[in-house]
């Protein structure tokens, strides 16, 4: 066998395979010679038109540039981005993205290498079943005119927690809810309770259809027609799920494991966790289950960039917004590193809000609104990860695909490095690796502030170091011999999640600063910026990628409000904005 070392690849940031990688992704045999990722996928059939327009022009998709003013520009394609544009473009609007990386997705991106389709960032997908309301990735995906083959995932994670608690979340309710009662029987009566408020809320959610609550018409008629939902809403959406919890809960180690439940998805303790968002992926993850896009999370941008443009809109890459252009206090327009300037009746920022205030519009003092957001949130930190192709043996059978490592203490669950997220997408769908091999996507948060003011060799070894030391848990709490197994390996710091996903620090989101009041103080999508709108996840309801979804078809109804394809009514809407604004202060 050769060394190990000569077969481990020189950790390297993340890029797609240069030089055009959605191209690749859609038409390059696979490592058993089929068509890329996606060859069973939505994209196997045709090249997406997205990337067919890129080609033509060179990696640039869309022209445009000195036609007259679009009815929104959308800085960014991310999800939520994406999802607003495809909103807006099947509501008849002429949009137009634009995105500084080469391919679309963002944080939902993709890269490939030797043969590997790895996840830029998560793989767990809430919100991509066939039912209900809150399957918003499908209805995104539907509105213009895409359908992924998805695999449904048999469970969401499996924890392995302090005192060797092991609770795996089984899709079917009932299992899961057995494991949780049998691991704390005593406890039976408080579990039932806490998630019965859940579902109750979930429920309510699921009941409605989901626009945007910053449009009075639609508020008030949904109101009118599902009183009792919205009041049930309306009544949590101040709460947090540590406190409801410890209104049934006794049982500190129990607590700990609901403070786990709500870290995975918020990188906060459930006592700063806002009880709707809680109670939806707590819920969803039961009710649609998880399921994953063949292909890879990838695909996902990849057909909504390529609805967009069978709508008539335009997507263009390598195009990084430096400006938001102001006229009289308007958004009118961006202007590009390049110097190149757009113009449109409106500008969707899918930029964080940090980035958007800080830098898109850095001659501007900091509106109220935007001191009073980054008053209640901070940026939450950034992530270490590691994407590693290994060999498939090293995996015992049954492995799950996702799971949560916290080994010894619960007090490093908020900690840098404290607790490890893995995702093993190729148990669902071996197509993302060659033959014998699996893919391993782990991640840990991690401060910028660790990695700056190295040279690029003390860099270069704090990654490495640092990545071993996470595999070297790894090896020790579920797969031995896994270091010996690794075929490649790539490491991403806190820096690389800036550079690539240009994010402010390389923050996953916004953090609460202390105990929130639940998403009380959580700004939707307008901003005191006339004509300038924000989307994505330092807007309402936060982080993940159902949650930008959802950001983004609320952004989406209110700018076609604005723009007059949608119902308004002035007087209302300075009633309701004004309403919501006094909320969030009171937060
Ligand atoms: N490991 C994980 O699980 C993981 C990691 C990170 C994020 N995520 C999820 O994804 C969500 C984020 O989605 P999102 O839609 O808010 O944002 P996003 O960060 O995914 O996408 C923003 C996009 O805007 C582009 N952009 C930013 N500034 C720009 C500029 N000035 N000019 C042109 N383009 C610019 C970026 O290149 C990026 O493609 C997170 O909340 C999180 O849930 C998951
Ligand atoms: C307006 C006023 C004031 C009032 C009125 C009342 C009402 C009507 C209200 C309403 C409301 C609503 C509709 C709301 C809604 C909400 C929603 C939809 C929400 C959602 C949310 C979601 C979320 C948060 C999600 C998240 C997720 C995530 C983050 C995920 C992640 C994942 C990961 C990271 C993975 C893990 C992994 C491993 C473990 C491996």
């Amino acid at each position: 066998m050769p060394p190990l070392a000569a077969r481990v690849h020189a950790p390297i940031l993340l890029a797609p395979v240069a030089p055009h990688p959605a191209t690749r992704l859609c038409a390059s045999s696979g490592p058993r010679g089929g068509v890329g990722g996606f060859r069973r996928g939505a994209l196997a059939s045709e090249k997406p038109q997205a990337v067919a327009v890129a080609e033509k022009a060179g990696g640039e998709v869309g022209g445009g540039e000195g036609e007259g003013p679009y009815d929104a520009i959308v800085i960014g394609s991310g999800i939520g981005g994406l999802v607003a544009a495809t909103q807006l473009a099947a509501k008849g609007a002429r949009v137009l993205v634009l995105e500084k990386y080469l391919i679309p997705g963002g944080s939902s991106g993709y890269y490939r290498r030797d043969g590997f389709t790895f996840d830029v960032g998560s793989s767990v997908m809430f919100g991509f079943s066939d039912k209900g309301n809150l399957n918003l990735i499908t209805q995104a995906l539907e509105a213009v005119g895409r359908k992924m083959e998805v695999l449904p995932d048999p469970s969401t994670v499996h924890f392995h927690l302090p005192g060797d608690l092991s609770v795996l979340v089984h899709r079917k309710y009932e299992d899961f809810i057995n494991e949780l009662i049998s691991k704390f029987p005593h406890e039976k009566e408080g579990i039932l309770k806490f998630y019965d408020t859940c579902w109750k809320i979930f429920n309510s959610l699921n009941s409605l259809e989901l626009k945007s609550l910053e449009e009075p018409l639609y508020l008030f008629g949904q109101f009118f027609q599902k009183p009792l939902e919205c009041l049930t809403l309306a009544y949590y959406l101040p709460q947090n799920a540590g406190d409801i919890a410890r209104k049934f809960i006794k049982d500190q180690e129990l607590l700990s494991f609901i403070d786990a439940e709500c870290f995975i998805v918020s990188t906060v303790n459930a006592l700063q966790t806002p009880m709707i968002n809680a109670s939806m992926v707590l819920c969803d993850r039961h009710f649609g289950g998880i399921n994953y896009p063949v292909g890879g999370v990838g695909g996902i941008a990849i057909s909504l960039a390529d609805g967009l443009v069978e709508k008539g809109s335009e997507i263009r890459y390598k195009a990084n917004v430096t400006n938001v252009i102001l006229e009289n206090g308007k958004a009118v327009g961006v202007r590009l590193s390049n110097g190149k300037e757009f113009f449109a009746k409106t500008v969707i920022s899918n930029a964080t809000r940090w980035d958007t205030f800080g830098k898109l519009l850095k001659e501007k003092e900091l509106p109220e609104e935007e001191k009073n957001f980054q008053k209640n949130y901070v940026k939450a930190p950034s992530f270490l990860s590691i994407h590693m192709g290994v060999k498939a043996s090293v995996l015992p059978a049954g492995t799950d695909c996702h799971h949560f490592v916290l080994e010894d203490n619960w007090n490093n669950l908020e900690k840098s490095y404290g607790s490890i997220f893995l995702s093993i997408p190729t148990v669902l769908d071996p197509s993302l690796a060659p033959e014998g091999h699996h893919i391993l996507h782990v991640f840990t948060t991690a401060g910028i502030e660790d990695w700056e003011g190295l040279s690029r060799k003390e860099y270069e070894e704090k990654k490495e170091e640092v990545a071993n030391e996470i595999i070297r848990r790894l090896e020790k709490k579920l797969f031995p011999g896994l270091q010996d197994s690794i075929v490649l390996k790539e490491v991403g710091s806190p820096k690389t999640h800036r550079r690539f996903l240009a994010r402010n620090d390389g923050t996953y989101g916004p953090m609460p600063r202390g105990k929130p009041k639940g998403l009380l103080a959580m700004p939707f999508n307008t901003t005191s910026i006339d004509g300038l709108y924000c989307v994505g996840d330092s807007c309402f309801p936060g982080q993940g990628v159902i949650a930008v979804a959802f950001s983004g078809i609320m952004c989406a109804h209110r700018v076609a409000a604005d723009i007059g394809l949608e119902q308004k009514s002035p007087v209302l809407d300075a009633g309701l904005l004004g309403l919501l604004r006094w909320f969030r202060t009171l937060a």
